[in-house]
């Protein structure tokens, strides 16, 4: 599947009492990766909020947000097509690993129980759909959250440090599983972290955001 989707920041200036934050004007095409680095303090969840339409009202923004040529810069967060994934993967812990899997699918999809059980065998989970997430290893629950993420059809996607719970050896392997997959996806993504070699690995723009 490629949709060929593509995320816009136009003239992107957030301000906290007054001062600057973040200044961007930059556009990420389909598949492609902006990693955003920077001090601590320095804006980059602020941004990743403002992208998403959970900014914290203590902001104030100037410019536009466009995915696929619409302005969503108004839009509530549940409305914009926009994924997202954390360092936590967040597994819902009253559902099971199939039901986590099946929660953001479109309402219009068809097949969802084979849908579901093709995403848990492309991540070693085969057989794995009734178990409670709790029982899951770190990296098992990393690989669950990045597919109920794909499952959800997103147009873009926000990473916000998603790998910086992980030893070195799963994370190299998340890496090149995140990446690789967002690319297929044609997703434009936007991503957020301290480890250069994240920024390395999805190959894309790096920009530093200023103390
Ligand atoms: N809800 C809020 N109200 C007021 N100020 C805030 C709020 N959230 C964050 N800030 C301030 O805004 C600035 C940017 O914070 P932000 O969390 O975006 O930085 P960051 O680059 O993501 O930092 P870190 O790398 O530590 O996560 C900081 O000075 C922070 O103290």
């Amino acid at each position: 599947m490629n949709d060929s989707h593509r995320l816009e920041l136009e003239n992107i200036r957030i301000t906290l009492n007054d001062a600057p934050l973040v200044e961007l004007d930059t556009r990420i095409g389909p598949g492609e990766v902006l990693t955003v680095m920077g001090p601590s303090g320095s804006g980059k969840s602020t941004l990743l909020a403002f992208v998403a339409g959970f900014m914290a009202p203590a902001f104030q923004a100037t410019g536009q947000v466009r995915l696929d040529g619409h302005d969503i810069t108004r839009l509530p967060a549940e409305r914009r097509g926009i994924g997202l994934l954390f360092q936590d993967p967040l597994l819902f812990p009253h559902l099971s690993v199939a039901g986590n899997l099946r929660f953001g699918m479109p309402r219009a999809t068809s097949n969802r129980a084979g849908r579901v059980e093709a995403a848990l065998g492309e991540i070693g989970l085969a057989g794995f759909g009734d178990r409670d997430p709790a029982t899951l290893s770190g990296g098992q629950k990393a690989r669950v959250a990045l597919m109920r993420l794909l499952l959800s059809e997103p147009c873009a996607v926000l990473l916000d440090e998603p790998f910086a719970g992980l030893d070195t050896h799963l994370r190299h392997e998340m890496r090149q599983l995140v990446f690789t997959r967002l690319r297929e996806a044609g997703l434009p993504s936007l991503l957020v972290t301290h480890d250069r070699e994240d920024a390395e690995d999805a190959g894309g723009t790096l920009i530093e955001l200023s103390a």
